[in-house]
């Protein structure tokens, strides 16, 4: 079944949970800081690893020593789902385990 859009309301519940996040046009975003430029590369690694066990994926930017998403749900035409929100909290899980901040 497809993704539904969430509403303002859901998004800002969910957003609740996830420090860090917010809402940028009509994506998720949040940006994480890295030690190392390696260390940001193998954040990334891990990131596409999730995104391809959810077949949910973002706009995963590397930089020098940081790590940047933009997330919605292209199947719901742009729309933010809970499928943007659970890929949220898996990288927010694994972000600590980089050192990521
Ligand atoms: C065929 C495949 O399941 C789809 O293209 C998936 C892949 N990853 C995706 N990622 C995101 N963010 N939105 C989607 O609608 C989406 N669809």
């Amino acid at each position: 079944m497809a993704a539904e859009p969430l509403s303002p309301q859901e998004i800002e519940d969910r957003l609740g949970e996830l420090p860090g996040w917010s809402l940028d046009g009509n994506r998720l975003t949040r940006s994480f800081r890295l030690g190392s430029h390696f260390a940001a590369t193998a954040m990334v690694v891990h990131i596409a690893q999730v995104q391809e066990e959810l077949d949910h994926h973002s706009d995963l930017t590397l930089g020098y020593n940081t790590v940047s998403l933009g997330v919605h749900t292209h199947s719901a035409g742009g729309a933010i789902t809970e499928k943007d929100f659970e890929l949220a909290r898996r990288v927010q899980d694994l972000a600590a385990g980089h050192g990521a901040s």
